[in-house]
């Protein structure tokens, strides 16, 4: 399906919470931008298992266009199992070079490349192949897919952020990385006011209910440099995490 024009406000709008693409990144670790839907009541989704769009078309053509501006685009293994997203850019005119590189958090190894629209978008010239996020040598290696071998914090069982980000930088030359959920993800990355540069949430003008999956983080967040812009049924708001 093919986007609808962006709106000719927005890049200025974006533009302060973009990778600056002429300016050399000294960081360690890329530039990451923190962004979802969300519903009025905070769900991204109806549920467990249920892909539900929250995003307007003029807003959907944003998340092309943000991930024009991004070198790789993350996601759990929840999303990928569930919405089994396509995660190219279908902004401009070149696809495959506009697109960012998938990189999908399965420590499980539960995802499969093998019969994925990931993998139908590769066939196709259309998107890249995808770095799987694991915490030991993979079990199984998937071809084109190429492994990110990260640790867990043997405490939290869970990959060290900073870790993995320098490590994407380092081993696989990625400056910008777009963070896309789920819930899980989001949650823990609205506490990382040290490594998340941007924030860019959408609100569709939708109320999904108490069983859908909700974004909340654990303790509250504070946020500055607030600006919003209004679509035709969804709002966005760019923000930076706060140090407070
Ligand atoms: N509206 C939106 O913008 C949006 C965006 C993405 C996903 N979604 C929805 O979100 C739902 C999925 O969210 P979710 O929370 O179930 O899954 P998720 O995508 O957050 O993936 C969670 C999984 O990722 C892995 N993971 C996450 N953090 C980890 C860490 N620190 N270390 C190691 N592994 C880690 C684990 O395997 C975990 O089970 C789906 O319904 C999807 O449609 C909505
Ligand atoms: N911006 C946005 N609005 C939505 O309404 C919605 N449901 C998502 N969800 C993000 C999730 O990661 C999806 O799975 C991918 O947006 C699908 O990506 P593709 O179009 O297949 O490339 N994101």
């Amino acid at each position: 399906m093919s986007l609808v024009p962006l709106c000719s406000d927005l890049p200025q709008f974006l533009q302060g919470y973009l990778p600056n693409a002429t300016k050399k990144e000294t960081s360690i670790r890329p530039f990451i931008t923190l962004t979802y839907a969300q519903s009025l009541d905070a769900r991204i989704s109806k549920g467990p298992g249920i892909r539900t769009t929250i995003s307007h078309p003029e807003t959907k053509t944003m998340t092309h266009y943000l991930r024009y501006h991004h070198d790789g685009i993350l996601i759990g293994s929840g999303t990928a199992l569930i919405d089994d997203p396509g995660l190219n850019c279908k902004w401009g005119r070149d696809s495959l070079a506009n697109s960012p590189r998938p990189i999908i958090l399965d420590t499980k190894q539960k995802w499969r490349f093998d019969g994925s629209k990931m993998q139908e978008l590769y066939n196709k010239g259309l998107g890249k192949p995808p770095i799987v996020v694991v915490a030991n040598d993979p079990a199984i290696k998937e071809h084109h897919v190429e492994y990110a071998i990260c640790p867990m914090d043997k405490a939290t069982k869970q990959i060290d952020w900073e870790k993995l980000f320098e490590k994407l930088k380092k081993d696989f030359n990625i400056q910008s990385v777009m963070i896309e959920g789920g819930a899980k993800v989001v949650n823990q990355l609205l506490l990382r006011n040290d490594i998340i540069n941007s924030l860019i949430i959408t609100i569709g003008s939708t109320f999904l209910g108490r069983s859908g999956t909700e974004v909340s983080p654990l303790q509250s967040v504070n946020l500055k440099g607030i600006t919003w812009w209004k679509g035709t049924t969804d709002v966005v708001m760019c923000a930076k995490l706060d140090n407070e």
